[in-house]
């Protein structure tokens, strides 16, 4: 049984006892869980709340932005710009870094998030989340620009993401393992749930779009394929599937239950390595998915070794049971030879 102490009762232990995390990280985790629990009245409030549709903007990417897209960066970008630890953040809904306004106190985190993911699913009522990535500015480097953020994932000092679903539940790494924490209303705050989580190496599950498959490369083909042969074909077991089309909500299945997630490179944008996100998407999914004993690859190699050179960065993703994992990868590096 899950001892049932608070985030912040968590963080303090983890600061003070485990000496993971220094006090300003804790202090930024906090904010950053207080900006969450914000986003999660306005996303249950929806169209009682006038949350709902479009803005009639468009991101960077080229993406229509919804209303929440828009009320979640806002709601980050306040929360956070006074904490008083963060030099910049950077977001899936903003084309450059956000410096922290000179009026308010600086620290040397960084701070990335795509504000909300899964934003196809606002309005239909189905699980939506936050994801977020915390680097450190390099030490000695003077004010900051977008090179303090182009570090591999694995420079990470924590990730995490807050899906909103039938329960909002956040769920954090410090690089010591993966803790989820249930929002419970009443108290207005995080509670503890589950830790040490841990995703099973093997799966019978697998989440990807098939209606790209006519797209796909054929290693990824051939992977599929051999799952939807099912007992009969050559991995002598019955394969289930799913695709929430959030993949907050995805890698939340993952974590609790096992299975595989793929959003690989494919040919209608093939100048485009994939349609995550590096460095708000896939690192912190990957560095959260691999403190649970999984595995996350580009495909080819790990996501977390990747250096990014843009901010806005695009990557193939293969994240999940670790055996399932480096199947797809082998596959890849064997049609390459
Ligand atoms: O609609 P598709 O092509 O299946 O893509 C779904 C994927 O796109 C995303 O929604 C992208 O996230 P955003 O909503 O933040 O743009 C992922 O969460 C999800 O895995
Ligand atoms: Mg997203
Ligand atoms: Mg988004």
């Amino acid at each position: 049984m899950t001892r049932r102490i608070s985030l912040t009762q968590y963080l303090i232990e983890q600061q003070r006892q485990h000496g993971h995390i220094p006090q300003e990280l804790r202090l930024l985790i906090e904010v950053v869980a207080r900006a969450c629990k914000r986003i999660a009245i306005s996303v249950t409030k929806g169209a009682l709340g006038e949350v709902l549709g479009t803005a009639g903007s468009e991101n960077v990417q080229g993406e229509i932005q919804k209303k929440l897209d828009i009320i979640a960066n806002e709601v980050l970008i306040e929360a956070n710009e006074w904490g008083g630890h963060l030099a910049a953040m950077a977001s899936e809904e903003m084309e450059g870094i956000y410096l922290v306004p000179n009026r308010f106190p600086k620290g040397e985190y960084l701070l990335m998030f795509d504000p909300l993911d899964g934003s196809s699913n606002i309005d239909v009522n189905v699980s939506i989340g936050t994801i977020f990535s915390v680097l450190k500015k390099a030490e000695g480097s003077k004010g900051v620009s977008e090179d303090d953020f182009l570090q591999p994932g694995k420079q990470q000092v924590a990730a995490g993401y807050c899906v909103y679903g039938p329960q909002t539940t956040l769920v954090l790494t410090f690089g010591a393992g993966v803790a989820m924490f249930t929002l419970d209303r009443e108290q207005g705050s995080f509670v503890l749930t589950q830790e040490g989580v841990k995703i099973p190496e093997d799966t019978k599950e697998f989440a990807i779009n098939m209606s790209n498959m006519r797209h796909w490369d054929a290693p990824v083909k051939r992977y599929i394929d051999e799952c939807l042969a099912g007992e009969e074909g050559p991995r002598g077991k019955n394969f289930n599937m799913r695709w929430i089309a959030s993949m907050v909500a995805d890698v939340h299945r993952i974590l609790t239950r096992g299975g595989v997630f793929m959003y690989p490179w494919d040919r209608r944008e093939p100048n485009k390595a994939g349609k995550l996100r590096l460095m708000y998407e896939a690192n912190p999914m990957a560095f959260l998915v691999e403190q649970a004993g999984g595995a996350a690859t580009n495909a080819r190699q790990r996501i977390m070794d990747l250096t990014p050179t843009q901010l806005h960065e695009r990557v193939a993703v293969v994240l999940g049971s670790k055996n399932e994992v480096e199947r797809v990868t082998a596959y890849h590096l064997d049609s390459a030879q």
